[in-house]
């Protein structure tokens, strides 16, 4: 089992690192076109091989894109292709809970399952654990006079990746983390009649952060799995900077790390990412 994670600064990464090494040392340092991946052995439980990489690829959905592609690329040309693709790091929270049935929106989700089978979602609070059932880019689209239309709805590529559901639920339950959609955004949000508005867009967002779709769009066309972990940093709404809980949201990334990775070896992924 190889796992690539994905991270945008090096404080996450090694907040990441930091987090796995509860269970294993690090083992290496290795070059990447335009970074430096942290390689890590963990010994899981079921005593599989499992061979963990963390890369700090940079701020934003295209660094995270091409970073993302640069290691998948080079493991699988090495003959040595990744499992997963995770994108972890902190983020913006939302703090209302996700309604407990679908809501209308302007961009209805298409293979999302529905909101009744999604258990587990909260509103979050500082420090609170975050993975993502749908990794969507939120600002991916055309402003029309009918309001903001997703690029789907102007018939190109896609706004929305499904990490595999079994192990969405399993680190969700092992993390004791609020599950919901994780929106990608360029911008960080900084105003209540903002965060008021992409709510309204995606009812089921927990959280907001700059890559989670950068990293599974990268990995989608190579067929990897994606997952996004997020610890909350912030409330998304109002800006207020001296508000972000940067520290707090760190320890809370490398403890939910040290839960997750001892348990991402006891996975093997079939194109459905059910447990084999
Ligand atoms: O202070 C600023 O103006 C500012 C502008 C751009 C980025 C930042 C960050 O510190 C973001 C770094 C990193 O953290 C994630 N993050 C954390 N909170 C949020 C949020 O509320 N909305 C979006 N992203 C967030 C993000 O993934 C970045 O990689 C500060």
């Amino acid at each position: 089992m190889r796992v690539l994670i994905v991270t945008a600064v090096p404080a996450e990464r090694d907040a990441v690192v930091r987090g796995i090494a509860a269970t294993a040392p690090e083992v290496a340092e290795l070059p990447v076109p335009g970074g430096v991946i942290h390689r890590l052995s963990p010994v899981p439980p079921t005593g599989r091989p499992l061979t963990v990489d963390v890369l700090a690829a940079g701020v934003g959905p295209a660094a995270a894109a091409a970073g993302t592609a640069a290691a998948l690329t080079a493991a699988a040309v090495a003959r040595t292709p990744y499992d997963l693709a995770v994108s972890a790091g902190i983020g913006g929270g939302f703090t209302t809970a996700p309604p407990t049935t679908a809501a209308p929106a302007t961009t209805p989700r298409t293979t999302a399952p529905p909101a009744t089978t999604r258990p587990g979602s909260a509103a979050t609070h500082l420090g609170s654990v975050v993975v993502a059932d749908a990794i969507v880019a939120a600002d991916l689209g055309a402003e029309t006079p009918d309001g903001f239309a997703a690029v789907t709805d102007l018939g190109f590529g896609t706004v929305e990746h499904l990490p595999p559901a079994p192990l969405v639920a399993a680190v969700a339950e092992a993390t004791d983390a609020v599950r919901g959609t994780v929106l990608t955004v360029s911008t960080v949000t900084g105003s209540a009649e903002r965060a008021a508005e992409l709510l309204r867009r995606h009812p089921h967002a927990v959280a907001e952060a700059m890559e989670g779709f950068g990293v599974a769009e990268a990995a989608a066309a190579q067929a990897v799995p994606a997952l996004e972990v997020r610890t909350v940093s912030n409330a998304v709404g109002p800006r207020d900077r001296a508000a972000w809980r940067i520290g707090e949201a760190m320890e809370a990334l490398t403890s939910a790390f040290a839960t997750i990775a001892p348990l991402l070896g006891t996975w093997t992924f079939d194109p459905e990412g059910t447990r084999q």
